[in-house]
């Protein structure tokens, strides 16, 4: 691999007609069309490489058009192939982490596509879905249609459809099936894995893992092989991410062959302070360079627990020229459900389901996170992309990557993300594409958490100049009547309660894993202010509050957090759920004057949920422990050539790492391309 991305000479032409080998005459309409006056350099810089015979590792700022610098090529060579594909044969792949990202990626191709007529005809044409879609007898012959190829993209996600569902669609179009496969990990490998499903040698073109750090995770580890097993390794192969870097080590298993590192960067601007608001910029130093767009600012605040609601509405409110859309961040799912249903009260109802802030500017507030079921997660993400008033998308680390929502002025993470590329994916959903946008992080005063800004800065994520001092950027008045106000509305209805509890269980646990767990301290936490700020009526007992819900004292006295409950006669909205509760009330009543007052289910003690989990992660660790020995075990047992040509990867993998390494420090600056935005 080379160590570092070939620099283009300097005024390297970014015309999309200058491109060599040159493109086709309908891509250059179809850019046309679509405004894209200039290759951004990252397509520059890749489309040419990618195009002709080389791997690429590229890294580009957020927002900065990696999904064209793929898909053109991948369009491309396809093409150009001397046969053309057979039917039931996959050209290529494109491998991304979440259903919403590849649904995206689809939709950005099937617009490129519109412009290849004989790809557009399928587009438009209906699914011979209804043909005979056992008969697959064909599949080795060349279509009919095939005296000019046509692209047919399928995409493959979860949740609203199957995988034999999938495996139909593909078997049964006709004349020519599928042959670039748009998916994430486990449904693609679930077709790939179809004796029907052909990806030979000889037309299959070129394998894409966008955001590649992600996919090469653990959690995806097992599907990202399986899928690597099934397409040649004679193949060319792209990652691309905005925080590749680091997935180098894993390039053994991705199987590159002397990939070309392409490196897109931006000028820092300096520009670091106190902004008119209050917020704290975190600019890059003049010259230096940034991981994240130029059209972006990064800011943050330090703020008590109570303040962190009111400071998200004053935000919403105060900000000029006002957010048209906003993603807020938060740990959990079951986070994200609680608090879409209690920050209302923060708020005033308005029409249609919408919300009025203090000005009167409406907002509507609309949920997403990987636990909604399948047609909600689609139908919130549409809700939220093609609202036509302002809107905030309420969700975890699952809208974090990749996601190009047009308008995102305003990032909010109110919790900071554990993994560290995930903030830079997550402020990267604002100031796409040139346009303006903010991203604040929230941390959480008298804490240890005011320390993550060094820590991003230590990890090159991105580069961050501090500035001293924190102002409380709401009145404490202001953030004590937004947290009355959340209790009340949870006194209204014992399911918030519940919700409450769990949710701030589920966030004590994702603190508990943060990555920086130095920074992340339980043991710093304050618990009482903190579940007041959530608009709960108590601590929920798990072993992280112990000490501060049996503390002695003070501690103890504020378990109820101060307010007065007969918890026996709070009761849920829902008639059904109601009235089981106290059904259940007299039942368990009756069952513990038996018992002598022992809480007992069916023998066994009650676990809390925090134990159940920590249970399951050590399961897993076992789990993760016997497949590393199995694999050890499989290494041991490989043909010497297999040996070889591991170890010939091996020293690729060095080879590759020394350059980036060496290009990890600023004197990379120079070979690798800067970029000052769209705007020039
Ligand atoms: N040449 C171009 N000129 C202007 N805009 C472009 C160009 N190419 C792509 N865009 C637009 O830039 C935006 C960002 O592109 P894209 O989603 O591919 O970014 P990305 O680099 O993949 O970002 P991320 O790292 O967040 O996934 C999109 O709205 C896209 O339409």
């Amino acid at each position: 691999m080379a160590p570092a991305t070939p620099k283009p000479p300097a005024g390297a032409s970014r015309a999309w007609d200058a491109v060599s080998p040159p493109l086709s005459p309908w891509i250059l309409q179809a850019v046309s069309a679509m405004g894209f006056l200039r290759m951004t350099p990252v397509q520059a810089t890749t489309i040419p490489l990618f195009t002709g015979n080389k791997d690429v590792v590229v890294e580009a700022v957020t927002g900065s058009g990696k999904t064209l610098a793929f898909l053109i090529p991948l369009v491309e060579r396809l093409l150009r192939l001397e046969e053309p594909l057979k039917r039931h044969h996959v050209g290529a792949v494109v491998v991304s982490p979440t259903r919403e990202l590849a649904t995206q990626i689809y939709n950005v191709l099937c617009s490129l596509l519109e412009f290849h007529a004989p790809s557009a005809a399928h587009l438009s044409s209906p699914s011979s879905d209804d043909e005979d879609e056992n008969d697959v007898s064909s599949h080795d012959q060349p279509s009919r249609s095939q005296k000019t190829l046509a692209i047919i993209p399928q995409l493959l996600v979860g949740g609203t459809s199957t995988p034999s569902a999938d495996l139909s669609h593909f078997l049964s179009r006709r004349p020519s099936s599928p042959n670039l496969l748009i998916g994430t990990p486990g449904r693609l490998l679930a077709l790939l894995s179809s004796p029907h499903v052909h990806a030979p040698q000889t037309s299959f073109e070129a394998l894409v893992l966008d955001e590649a750090d992600r996919l090469l995770d653990m959690g995806f580890k097992d599907d990202v092989q399986g899928i690597l097993r099934r397409v040649p390794k004679q193949r060319r192969t792209g990652l691309f991410s905005a925080s590749v870097g680091e997935a180098v080590d894993q390039l053994v298993r991705v199987g590159l062959r002397n990939p070309v590192r392409v490196c897109v960067r931006v000028k820092g601007e300096g520009g670091s302070g106190i902004a008119p608001n209050g917020l704290r910029v975190a600019g890059g130093i003049d010259g230096e360079e940034l991981r994240t767009p130029a059209s972006l600012t990064l800011a943050y605040a330090v703020l008590p627990p109570a303040h962190k609601f009111p400071f998200l509405v004053s935000l919403l409110d105060a900000l000029d020229p006002r957010p048209q859309k906003t993603i807020v961040y938060v740990s959990t799912c079951a986070a994200v459900d609680y608090f879409a249903r209690v920050l209302p009260a923060i708020l005033r109802p308005d029409t249609n389901g919408s919300f009025a802030l203090p000005s009167d500017r409406t907002i509507s507030i609309i949920p997403l996170h990987g636990h909604l079921p399948p047609q909600a997660r689609k139908t919130n993400l549409t809700r939220f992309t093609s609202s036509a008033i302002p809107a905030v998308l309420l969700t975890t680390d699952l809208a974090a990557r990749g996601l190009d929502i047009p308008r995102v002025d305003l990032v909010l993470q109110l919790d900071p993300p554990s993994d560290p590329k995930s903030w830079l994916h997550r402020c990267g959903r604002a100031g796409r594409a040139g346009r303006k946008g903010l991203a604040v992080t929230t941390l959480l005063q008298g804490t240890g958490e005011p320390d993550y800004v060094e820590f991003l800065r230590v990890r090159g994520t991105p580069d961050i100049s501090l500035a001293a001092g924190a102002a409380p950027l709401v009145p404490d008045t202001v953030a004590a009547a937004a947290a009355e106000a959340l209790q009340k509305e949870v006194l209204a209805d014992r399911a918030l309660h519940d919700r409450g509890q769990r949710a701030f269980v589920s966030w004590v646990q994702a603190y508990r894993k943060h990555a920086a767990r130095s920074i992340f301290r339980v043991e710093g936490l304050p618990w009482g202010a903190l579940a007041l700020s959530w608009g709960l009526l108590r601590v929920p007992r798990m072993p992280e509050s112990r000490g501060w819900v049996e503390g002695p004292g003070e501690g103890k006295r504020e378990v109820g957090l101060g307010r007065e409950l007969e918890w026996e006669r709070y009761g849920y909205r829902d008639e059904n759920r109601e009235r089981k509760r106290v059904e259940g009330n007299v039942t368990a009543a009756a069952a513990a004057a038996e018992s002598g007052g022992v809480e007992q289910v069916k023998g066994k003690r009650k676990e809390a949920w925090s134990e159940k989990k920590e249970k399951k992660a050590e399961r897993e660790a076992r789990r993760e422990k016997k497949r590393r020995k199995r694999a050890k075990e499989k290494e041991q047992g490989m043909a010497p050539e297999e040996k070889a040509r591991r170890a010939e990867l091996q020293g690729m993998i060095e080879k590759v790492r020394a350059g980036l390494v060496a290009g990890g420090t600023k004197g990379r600056a120079d070979e690798d391309e800067e970029w000052d935005g769209f705007g020039d």
